[in-house]
């Protein structure tokens, strides 16, 4: 059995690791070991088999031993790792959910229902990095990727409404303190029908806008409100999360060569943890929308294509219904009033699961089949 060590286990995106690798009966096809850089000989997660007490994540000794690791322990500790333990001749796959390793250019981004043959080309080149990709990039390809694999996108503008889990589990938490606090602060006034609104809506931008008002994940109110910058500034006026569109895009794609342009702006908004998407695509040329359609709703068994109703699109597609779900829901088909070359979609996926956590275990599975 291969010998696979998990560093970042517990973590948010480790926990939904450990839960779905639970669910398909992965760990009944591997040796796991499970490493930490907080509790070295601690007990481990409950696998449904006897595990080895907890190894030194640090240790490059004892993770030299495994033939694959899997970290979801973020960017600085594969930053600080990752070079030791190849430096050391380790020769063993590397899967990642972090974007530290992403554009190396002999690393590949993992989508396989996307990207099967990029993986594929590469493992058979003896490439040994796969690393998970941006979670907004995974969840719109894995909604239109079959578009940009018939040729049909010249090019494409993405503005996300991005749900709090993106920005890790504290914040999570600060979400919902602050729709607690901004609730508090109006209860009085809730529970009397007859108060007026516009004093209740004067209570509660004073409370987001005070300097007790809890911000210190964020940086910012999220509750009741949106925070138009999501990661890094960059020097060309997108915010990382938006560079990130083409370029790993692209990656994905196999098709750094002649990039599809990808642009827009990254939002983050009060969801807990699915990613939204307000797709422009222009087209390539005019293709019938139910031909879209058709194409769209065969590309992967995850995609679902919602009727561009009000009804259906209220049912299935929003974080509420798309929540802990594989199913990536994509609506709001149509084509816009710019031309019959210029289509709109609207979609919404679950950013922990095809977001994060499932492109790593399915990674897992394409080394083990072979
Ligand atoms: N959040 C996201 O949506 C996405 C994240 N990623 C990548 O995955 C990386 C990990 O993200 P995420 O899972 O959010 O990170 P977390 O902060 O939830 O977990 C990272 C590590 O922190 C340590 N830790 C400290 N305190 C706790 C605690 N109370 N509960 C659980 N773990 C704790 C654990 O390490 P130890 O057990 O060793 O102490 C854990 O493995 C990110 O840095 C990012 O690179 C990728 C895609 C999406
Ligand atoms: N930046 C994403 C989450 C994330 O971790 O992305 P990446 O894996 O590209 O760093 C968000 O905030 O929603």
């Amino acid at each position: 059995m291969m010998r696979v060590g998990f560093v970042g286990w517990r973590g948010m995106v480790g926990s939904v690791l450990m839960q779905r690798m639970q669910e398909e009966k992965d760990f009944a096809l591997i040796e796991p070991h499970f490493f930490t850089t907080s509790n070295v000989g601690g007990k481990g997660p409950d696998v449904g088999k006897d595990i080895a007490p907890l190894s030194d994540a640090m240790s490059v000794d004892a993770l030299k031993g495994m033939e694959a690791i899997i970290s979801c322990q973020g960017g600085d500790y594969t930053n600080e790792v990752y070079p030791k333990l190849r430096a050391a001749g380790w020769k063993g796959y590397w899967i990642d959910a972090a974007s530290a390793l992403r554009m190396k250019s002999d690393a590949v981004i993992i989508l396989d229902p996307v990207n099967r043959e990029v993986i594929d080309s590469a493992l058979h080149a003896g490439v040994k990095d796969y690393i998970g990709g941006n979670c907004t990039v995974s969840l719109m390809l894995m909604a239109l990727g079959s578009l940009f694999r018939a040729g049909l996108v010249e090019w494409m503008s993405a503005m996300t409404y991005q749900a709090a889990s993106g920005a890790g589990a504290q914040n999570m938490r600060e979400l919902l303190k602050q729709m607690g606090v901004a609730n508090a602060a109006v209860a009085e006034q809730l529970k009397d029908e007859k108060s007026p609104i516009l004093d209740i809506d004067a209570k509660v931008a004073e409370t987001l806008r005070s300097a007790s008002f809890p911000t210190e994940h964020f940086g910012a109110p999220l509750a009741g409100s949106l925070i138009p910058y999501i990661d890094k500034q960059l020097d060309n006026g997108q915010s990382k999360e938006e560079w990130k569109g083409q370029a790993e895009t692209n990656k994905i794609l196999g098709r750094e060569g002649n990039p599809v342009p990808v642009d827009g702006i990254c939002v983050r908004v009060g969801a807990m943890r699915c990613h939204s998407q307000a797709l422009t695509v222009k087209l390539t040329q005019d293709v019938p929308l139910a031909d879209l359609e058709a194409m769209i709703r065969g590309s992967n068994d995850w995609v679902r294509l919602i009727p561009n109703t009000r009804e259906a699109s209220m049912r299935d597609l929003t974080p509420a219904a798309v929540t802990g779900r594989l199913e990536v829901p994509v609506g709001r088909l149509r084509k816009l009033n710019f031309g019959p070359q210029y289509l709109g979609a609207f979609t919404c996926g679950d950013q922990l699961l095809w977001g994060a956590a499932e492109p790593l275990r399915r990674m897992l599975r394409i080394l083990l089949a072979r």
